[in-house]
């Protein structure tokens, strides 16, 4: 995790959301100018225009920035806000994003509803397979922590049933079962026509944790990514 020593890493639930209401819809206007960008059929003196305005912005937001990345060091309580991260960070214009909330009765069990636009291309009018092991990644671990058991992915493995379309997709995760700090997971991307990738996954409590909470008299769960 990285630590910004300028940003305080307990902040109240109002500043929390206020930060939210700030970024989120600034974040989306990014991602828009994404897919623009890819599908604009705009004359070559608009494109030239449009990239001397992108630069200028760019600029301007460079003037103050964080060294390295975002990292989880911020949140309420025991909750950190990966709003990095690259499938659901809620400042990143890469993520989707995806949106697990609790669902089903198997445990841990998380879905996700996501649209995968142009940025998300593959083959021609498919999602790009390693797009589907990066949400499959991001879920499976979710339904690991959501089980209360999270962990780092040790393996991930995929089997491509029938290609995935453009457009709107589920992406389902539960546990399936765990040992001390081994815990399977499995998952499945859904799209209009039923299942089309299946993960399976070994997420792993690391050593350097096992032991920082075993310092702490295991009073203490890891933090909670929300
Ligand atoms: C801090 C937690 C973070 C939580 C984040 C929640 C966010 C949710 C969303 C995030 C989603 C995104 C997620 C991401 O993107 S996570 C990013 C991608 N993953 C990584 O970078 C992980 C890199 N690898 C490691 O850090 C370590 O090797 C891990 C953590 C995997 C093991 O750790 P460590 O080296 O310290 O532990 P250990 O050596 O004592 O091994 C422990 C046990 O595990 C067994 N084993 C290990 N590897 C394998 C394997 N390949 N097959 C089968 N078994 C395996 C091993 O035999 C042993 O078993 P046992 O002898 O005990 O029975």
């Amino acid at each position: 995790m990285s630590v910004n020593p300028d940003r305080p890493a307990e902040i109240t639930p109002e500043e929390l959301a206020a930060q939210t209401a700030l970024y989120a819809p600034f974040t989306q206007a990014v991602r828009e100018l994404v897919d623009a960008t890819i599908r604009t059929t705009v004359d070559p003196a608009t494109i030239r225009t449009a990239q001397a305005e992108v630069e200028a912005i760019t600029a301007r937001l460079r003037e103050e920035q964080l060294e390295g990345s975002l990292g989880a060091h911020f949140g309420h309580g025991r909750a950190r806000q990966p709003w990095g991260n690259t499938v659901v960070g809620l400042r990143n214009p890469v993520a989707p994003p995806l949106r697990p909330v609790p669902a089903g009765d198997r445990e841990g069990e998380v879905h996700a509803e996501v649209v995968l636009g142009a940025a998300y291309e593959g083959p021609p009018g498919l999602v790009h397979g390693g797009v589907s092991s990066l949400l499959l990644d991001q879920i499976l671990g979710t339904a690991a922590a959501a089980a209360g058991k999270p962990g780092m992915t040790a393996y991930l493995n995929l089997t491509y049933r029938r290609p995935t379309p453009l457009g709107p997709l589920r992406v389902e995760g539960w546990v399936d079962r765990s040992e001390g700090h081994k815990t399977w997971a499995r998952g499945h991307v859904v799209g209009p026509d039923g299942p089309t990738v299946e993960a399976e996954g070994l997420f792993v409590l690391p050593r350097w944790a096992r032991e920082l909470l075993a310092r702490r008299g295991d009073a203490e769960a890891p933090p909670a990514f929300e």
